[in-house]
């Protein structure tokens, strides 16, 4: 069964102004897929709407075979984990108390974080190195500190499909080594992940899924070799570009023609 199916989705802000329209794909288990497009195109809402955070005006979502439209919350939360663009976090809340927000899918009504939930986050704190920030204050962290608190969170709710929306906007090169390197190892435990990104060398990088939104509205959906190309991204994006393969790397890489 697919983790995500999406039939003829189509959204508008207003009715002068349609975002999405005609956007179909589905995900199994463990898929890679990365979403491109200029900014202010639709990227993040086409995840609020996956997300069921924005109303679609036509369509049908499936989360794990069931209309996002009349699933509960709890099983939603425990399908799918989101990490936004920005946070709006509670300043003085402290990084553990965040994190063990993630587990409340698995909490009963009126019950605190258990002993283990606390050693699962304090797990992951471990392994992305950054225990020392356990007891720190969230809005003090850095821009790309506060990017990795949020995607343990994200992991914290043990869901079967990621969505992390421009995750490398924030993180330094070892960093985006560390999330890639997540991400794929994600997909090996049959772990879906939908990112956007602007930088085409991620989607080649994982070799992902690609869906390259369009100007139009749609999403076109394919794989790298098919939509990674100097034609398709100089079209969306508007810009001289060139796509080398590097042999070493056993793939193609994209630059700016500057
Ligand atoms: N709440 C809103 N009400 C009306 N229009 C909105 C709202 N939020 C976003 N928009 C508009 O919808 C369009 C798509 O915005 P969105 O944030 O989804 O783009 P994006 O592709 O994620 O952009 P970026 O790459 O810059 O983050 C933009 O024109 C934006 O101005």
């Amino acid at each position: 069964m697919n983790i995500l199916n999406v039939h003829q989705l189509a959204f508008s802000y207003s009715p002068s102004k349609t975002v999405l329209k005609k956007i179909s794909f589905s995900l199994r288990a463990g898929e890679v897929f990365t979403i491109l497009g200029p900014n202010g195109i639709g990227k993040s809402t086409l995840l609020h709407c996956l997300l069921g955070i924005l109303p679609i005006n036509q369509g049908r979502i499936e989360v794990a075979g069931k209309d996002i439209q009349t699933v509960n919350q709890r099983f939603l939360a425990q399908q799918v984990a989101y990490v936004p663009q920005d946070y709006h976090v509670n300043s003085s809340i402290a990084v553990i108390d965040y994190l063990l927000t993630g587990r409340t899918p698995y909490l009963s009504l009126f019950q605190t974080p258990q002993h283990k939930d606390i050693m699962l986050a304090e797990k992951y704190l471990k392994e992305f190195k950054l225990i020392a920030l356990r007891d720190r204050s969230f809005s003090s962290l850095s821009g790309g500190q506060q990017q990795l608190i949020a995607i343990i969170r994200a992991l914290l709710q043990q869901p079967q499909l990621l969505i992390l929306d421009e995750p490398m906007a924030a993180l330094d090169l070892s960093r985006q080594y560390e999330l890639l390197q997540l991400i794929k190892k994600l997909s090996r435990q049959q772990i879906a992940v939908i990112l956007t990104t602007h930088l085409p060398d991620h989607a080649l990088m994982l070799q992902a899924k690609v869906g390259l939104l369009n100007l139009n509205g749609t999403l076109e959906v394919g794989n790298s070799a098919q939509l990674l190309t100097k034609e398709k991204l100089e079209d969306l994006y508007q810009v001289p570009l060139d796509l080398e393969y590097m042999p070493n790397l056993h793939r193609y890489t994209c630059q700016i023609k500057l």
